[in-house]
C-alpha cells in the first residue's frame, strides 16, 4: 500500500492526500472539447466586456430578457441548409424529447414575444447576452460554444430599428476605443437579391436558400459557390446576374439596376439618412455582397468588419419580419443583431486596446493576535456594511506579510487591529497609497 500511495503521489501530484486518488490518476482538468474555462483574470475581462455589451444596452433603453440555454430542437429545424443548424447541438434528452443547446437567442426571442402574445406592449426592445453552442467536428479546432450579445426591437416596420440597432453598435465601439478607421458596419439588405432572383423568376421558396449559399462566398471560392448553386438550380444566366449585382459599390448604381421604385434603394436611402443624423453614416460601407448566413432575414442585413480584414465578422445582423410566422404565430416586424464574445477580444488584442482588470479590494484587515480575531472579524462587517470589500486575513499572520499581501491585493487600506489600539476603542489605519497612518476610533470608521 505505501508503494501504491507513492505511485499515487506522482500520479496525482501535490494534491494527493492519504485519502486521495489511489485507484486512478488525477481527472482530466481541461474543459470539454471547443469549451472554454474563465479563470478569475479571465472572468474580469468577461465581466467588463458583459459590462460594456450591457451599459449600451442601457443607454438605448432596452430591457434584459434570458431563456434556458437548453430549448426544443424544433425552434432551430431550419430546411435553408445553414451552418448553424447543421451544426445542431442537438439530443435526445431521458424523457425522449428532442432538445438542443442553443445556437442563438434569435429564436428563443421569438418563442418568448409568442409566448406574451398580444399582451405585450410594442415596441418591445430587449436585449440578452447568453452562451451558444453549436457541435463544430473539432477537425478544424474550433470553439463549440460562445456568449453573444444581442439587441432586438419587436414591433417597429421601418428601418428606424435597424438605424437605432447600427447606433447602439458603433457606441459599443466607441466605448471600447475602437474608431471608423479600426472598424466598419457593411450594410445591404436582402430585397436586393429577392429582386435579382424575381427578375430572373428564380421561384420565392429558394430565395432563403439562395441566400445562405452567396454568403459563403467570403468563404469559399467563386466557383464553388456556383456549384453549390447550379444545384439548387440556379441558371448559370442568374447566377452570373446574382453574381454581377453583388459587385455593386454604390446605391446610385444599385438604383439603375433595380428601378427607381425599389424597396430596397428606398430602406436603404433612408438608412443611411438616419445614419447621417445619428453622426456614424462614415462607419457604414453599402456592400450588396452582405446577406448573413441566417435563413430567417427578410431585409436589412449588416455586418460588424475590421478594416484590416484579418478577422471573421465582429457582429450580424437585419431585419427579420416573418420568424414569428414560420413559428405558427401572427409575424410582427423584429429587427436585431448578435455579437459573439471572441471576435471582439481578439480585435481588441491586436489593437492593444485589451484592458487587464486586476483583482482589488478597498481593506485588507489584520488581527495581530488570535484572541483579537473576534474584533477583526467585527471589524471586516462594519466596513462590508459600509460597502467596502474587504479581505479578512484569516490565519495568524506577521506584519511582513500583511503588508505585502494588502499589496498584491492592490487594497487602498490595511487595517490592523492590535491590543493596545483595541483596548482604547480603536484601530490603526494605514493607508496605502499616501504613507500614511492613523488610529481611528472603530465607530467612526467606515
Ligand atoms: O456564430 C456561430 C456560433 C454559434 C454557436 C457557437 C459558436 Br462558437 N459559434
Amino acid at each position: 500500500p505505501i508503494k501504491a500511495v507513492a505511485e499515487a503521489r506522482t500520479v496525482v501530484g501535490k494534491i494527493t492526500e492519504p485519502t486521495g486518488r489511489t485507484d486512478k490518476g488525477l481527472i482530466d482538468t481541461q474543459p470539454p472539447r471547443g469549451t472554454r474555462d474563465f479563470f478569475p483574470e479571465d472572468m474580469r475581462l468577461r465581466n467588463w466586456l458583459f459590462g460594456e455589451f450591457a451599459a449600451v444596452s442601457t443607454a438605448f433603453g432596452f430591457e434584459q430578457f434570458d431563456a434556458p440555454v437548453l430549448e426544443s430542437e424544433e425552434l432551430f429545424v431550419r430546411k435553408a441548409g445553414e451552418e448553424i443548424t447543421d451544426q445542431l447541438y442537438n439530443f435526445e434528452d431521458k424523457g425522449q424529447r428532442r432538445v438542443a443547446l442553443r445556437p442563438e437567442l434569435t429564436p428563443s426571442l421569438a418563442r418568448l414575444v409568442l409566448q406574451r402574445g398580444r399582451t405585450l406592449p410594442l415596441p418591445a426592445k430587449w436585449f440578452a447576452i447568453g452562451q451558444c453552442w453549436r457541435y463544430e467536428r473539432m477537425t478544424r479546432g474550433r470553439r463549440r460554444e460562445h456568449y453573444q450579445w444581442n439587441m432586438d426591437i419587436v414591433g417597429v416596420a421601418g428601418v428606424e430599428a435597424e438605424a437605432e440597432l447600427l447606433a447602439a453598435i458603433v457606441t459599443f465601439f466607441e466605448r471600447v476605443g475602437l474608431s471608423k478607421d479600426d472598424v466598419g458596419v457593411k450594410v445591404s439588405s436582402r430585397k436586393v437579391l429577392q429582386s435579382v432572383l424575381t427578375q430572373y423568376g428564380v421561384p420565392p421558396e429558394s430565395f432563403a436558400r439562395v441566400c445562405i449559399i452567396v454568403d459563403k462566398l467570403d468563404k469559399l471560392p467563386r466557383d464553388k459557390v456556383e456549384e453549390e448553386l447550379r444545384v439548387l438550380g440556379v441558371p448559370p444566366a442568374t447566377i452570373d446576374g446574382v453574381l454581377s449585382a453583388l459587385s455593386i459599390r454604390s446605391l446610385e448604381e444599385l438604383s439603375r439596376l433595380l428601378g427607381p421604385d425599389s424597396e430596397a434603394v428606398a430602406d436603404l436611402t433612408r438608412l443611411f439618412q438616419l445614419a447621417e443624423g445619428y453622426g456614424y453614416k462614415d462607419w457604414l460601407v453599402f456592400d450588396p455582397s452582405v446577406v448573413r448566413g441566417l435563413a430567417y432575414y427578410t431585409g436589412i442585413v449588416f455586418e460588424g468588419f475590421d478594416r484590416e480584414g484579418k478577422l471573421r465578422a465582429i457582429c450580424g445582423g437585419g431585419r427579420y419580419d416573418r420568424l414569428l410566422g414560420a413559428f405558427g404565430g401572427d409575424n410582427a416586424p423584429m429587427a436585431g443583431f448578435g455579437f459573439g464574445d471572441a471576435v471582439i477580444v481578439e480585435l481588441l488584442k491586436e489593437k492593444g486596446k485589451l484592458p487587464a482588470p486586476p483583482h482589488r479590494v478597498d481593506d485588507v484587515v489584520v488581527p495581530l493576535d488570535t484572541a483579537l480575531r473576534p474584533a477583526a472579524s467585527g471589524i471586516a462587517s462594519r466596513l462590508r456594511r459600509a460597502g467596502r470589500s474587504v479581505d479578512l486575513v484569516l490565519e495568524n499572520k506577521k506584519m511582513k506579510w500583511a503588508f505585502k499581501h494588502a499589496e498584491k491585493l492592490n487594497a487602498s487600506r490595511l487595517v490592523l487591529v492590535g491590543a493596545s489600539e483595541w483596548e482604547r476603542g480603536k484601530v490603526v489605519v494605514k493607508d496605502l497609497a499616501k504613507f500614511h497612518q492613523e488610529e481611528v476610533p472603530v465607530e467612526d470608521l467606515i
